[in-house]
C-alpha cells in the first residue's frame, strides 16, 4: 500500500525529491561550506532553467493524474486549466493546424459532378444512364475522401435531379454568379464550378464569365470589405459586394457607400492601398446589372440576349437579389433554406435574363460539424449537440458583446480559477436560459440549454449576432474588432 501510494505520487514526488538532492548537492560541493554567493546562484539558476527542471516538470505533467483538470504550460508560466474550458466537439489549435493542411492537400478534390459528354447520336436513355453512372462515380469519390482521409465535408446535394438544373444553367449562361454570403464568402464559393465553367466555354468553343456576387454586404464594415477585395484581387478573383437587403433602401444604401469615403480617408492603410473605393463599392441594382452586361463577353449583335445564371446556396440571398432586381415581389422571398425548387429564367430586360438555379449545397471542407451548424448549413432545429455551436459563439465573439445584444450577464470562470475568461457553451447557454426564463420541468426546473442554443444560434445565422470570417492569414479578432467595439 505504502509502495503503492509512492508509485502513485511519482511524478510530483521525483521533481520535489531531485529538487531537493540538487540543492543537497549542490551544498555539499561548497569546498569549505563558506561559499553562500555561489551557493546562492546555483539555487537561484535552478529556480530559473533548465533541461534537469523541465525533465522533472514534464515528468509531473505527464503522470499527474488530477481528475478533471488540464496542465498546459507556456514557457515558465504554467497555465492549469479545467477540462470543461475546451469542448470535445471543437478541435484544439493544433487539430486546427492538423485538419487544415489535410484538407489543402486535397482541395483538387473537391468537385462539382461533370454532365458526361453527349451529342446528336446520344439517345435519351443513353444519356440518362451515363449521367447516373457518372453521378455515382462523382458520389463515390466524395465518400472515400470523407472516410479515407477523414474529413469532413458540408452535406452536400446528393441529388442528382438539382445537378441536372446546374447543368443546365451553366450551359446556357454565358456569365455564371456565385452568390456568397459575405459573412464567409470562401466557405460558399464552390472553386471547382469556376473550373468547370471554364472548361465548358472551351468545349464549346462559347465564352463563359465567372463572377462572386458578394452579398450581405451590409453586414460587412468598410474595412472587412477592404480586406476581402485585396484577396480577391490578389487571387485573380472576379468579384462585386451587393446587399439585398439595402438595394431597396436607399438612404440605408446610400450610408453604406457614403461611408466608406469618410471611413476609407480615417483609416487608411499602406497595405490596403492597392484597394479603390470601387472595388468595395456595394453595387445598387442599376449597377449590378450593368456589372452583368460588362462581365459577359462580347455577343454577335447589340440584340442578342445574355443569360445570367444565378447559383448558390441555400439562403445565401438568392431570391432576395432576383427580388431586388426585378423590383416586384415575382419570386417569393424566405427564410426556409430550399426554397427555390426548379430552374427558371427572369427577362430581367430585353438583354438581360437570370438563370435562377435551385440553392444547393456544393462539396467544400468544413473544420467541425459546430462550423457547419454556425455557417447555416446544418438545420437548427433538428440539433442534436449543441454544445459544440454554442462553444464556437461563445469563442468566436466577445463576451460583453453577447452581453449587450441580449441585455445579460454572462460568468466566465476567470483565468485564476483555472479558466480562460472565454464562457464555456454552459455558462453562456445557461446565462441565457435564466435570463429568459427558459426552464426544463423534466429536470426539477433547471435551465434549459438547449432551446437557449437554438435561439442563440437562429440568431447567429440570422446576422443578429454577428461574426465575419476574415480571408485566410488574417487575425478573426482583428478583423471583427471594429464590429464588437460599437
Ligand atoms: N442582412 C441581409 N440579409 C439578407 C440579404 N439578402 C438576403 N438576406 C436574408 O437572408 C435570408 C435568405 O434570403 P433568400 O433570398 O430567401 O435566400 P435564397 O438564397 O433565395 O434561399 P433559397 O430560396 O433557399 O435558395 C432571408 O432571411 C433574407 O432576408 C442581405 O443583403 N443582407
Amino acid at each position: 500500500m505504502v509502495q503503492k501510494q509512492y508509485r502513485h505520487a511519482s511524478g510530483l514526488g521525483h521533481a520535489i525529491i531531485n529538487s531537493r538532492n540538487n540543492a543537497r548537492r549542490s551544498q555539499r560541493s561548497g569546498q569549505d561550506g563558506t561559499d553562500l554567493y555561489h551557493e546562492q546562484r546555483q539555487q537561484n539558476s535552478t529556480r530559473l532553467q533548465s533541461v534537469t527542471q523541465e525533465r522533472d516538470l514534464d515528468e509531473f505533467l505527464s503522470t499527474a493524474e488530477l481528475a478533471g483538470t488540464d496542465f498546459t504550460a507556456t514557457k515558465l508560466n504554467i497555465k492549469i486549466l479545467h477540462q470543461d474550458q475546451q469542448n470535445p466537439y471543437l478541435l484544439t489549435a493544433e487539430q486546427e493546424l492538423e485538419t487544415s493542411q489535410r484538407q489543402q492537400s486535397n482541395r483538387q478534390r473537391l468537385t462539382v459532378p461533370r454532365r458526361p459528354a453527349w451529342d446528336d447520336t446520344t439517345t435519351p436513355g443513353e444519356l440518362d444512364r451515363r449521367e447516373r453512372a457518372a453521378f455515382l462515380e462523382w458520389r463515390r469519390g466524395l465518400a472515400e475522401l470523407e472516410e479515407r482521409h477523414d474529413l469532413l465535408l458540408t452535406p452536400f446535394e446528393r441529388n442528382l435531379e438539382v445537378w441536372r438544373q446546374l447543368w443546365r444553367v451553366v450551359e446556357r449562361s454565358s456569365v455564371v454568379v456565385q452568390i456568397c454570403d459575405a459573412r464567409n464568402p470562401l466557405f460558399y464559393r464552390s472553386r471547382d464550378l469556376e473550373v468547370y465553367v471554364r472548361q465548358l466555354a472551351e468545349t464549346d468553343g462559347k465564352d463563359k464569365r465567372n463572377l462572386l456576387l458578394i452579398n450581405k454586404a451590409d453586414m460587412l464594415t468598410v474595412r472587412q470589405r477592404r480586406l476581402w477585395a485585396r484577396y480577391f484581387k490578389r487571387e485573380g478573383i472576379s468579384f462585386a459586394f451587393f446587399s439585398a437587403a439595402m438595394a431597396g433602401l436607399e438612404d440605408a444604401f446610400a450610408v453604406l457607400n457614403i461611408g466608406n469615403v469618410v471611413r476609407q480617408e480615417l483609416d487608411y492603410e499602406q497595405d490596403l492601398d492597392d484597394v479603390t473605393a470601387e472595388d468595395i463599392h456595394v453595387l445598387s441594382v442599376d449597377e449590378l446589372e450593368a456589372l452583368f452586361l460588362k462581365t459577359a463577353p462580347p455577343t454577335e449583335n447589340e440584340t442578342e440576349k445574355i443569360y445570367i445564371g444565378l447559383v448558390g446556396y441555400p439562403n445565401v440571398g438568392k431570391s432576395s437579389t432576383i427580388n431586388a432586381l426585378i423590383g416586384a415581389k415575382k419570386v417569393s422571398v424566405s427564410a426556409t433554406p430550399g426554397k427555390t425548387k426548379h430552374f427558371q429564367t427572369i427577362h430581367l430586360s430585353d438583354r438581360v435574363v437570370l438563370c435562377d438555379c435551385p440553392g444547393l449545397v456544393f462539396p467544400n471542407f468544413a473544420s467541425t460539424k459546430a462550423d457547419l451548424v454556425c455557417n447555416g448549413v446544418l438545420p437548427i432545429d433538428q440539433l442534436r449537440e449543441y454544445t459544440g455551436p454554442a462553444a464556437l459563439v461563445a469563442k468566436r465573439i466577445p463576451k460583453e458583446y453577447i452581453e449587450k445584444v441580449y441585455g445579460i450577464k454572462i460568468y466566465a470562470r476567470p483565468e485564476i480559477d483555472g479558466g480562460t475568461g472565454i464562457p464555456t457553451a454552459d455558462e453562456m447557454l445557461g446565462a441565457y436560459a435564466v435570463a429568459r426564463g427558459l426552464i426544463r420541468s423534466s429536470k426539477g426546473g433547471r435551465p434549459d440549454e438547449s432551446k437557449a442554443a437554438r435561439v442563440i444560434l437562429k440568431d447567429l445565422v440570422k446576422g443578429k449576432l454577428l461574426y465575419c470570417q476574415p480571408p485566410p492569414d488574417e487575425d478573426p479578432v482583428e478583423f471583427n474588432r471594429a464590429t464588437y467595439a460599437i
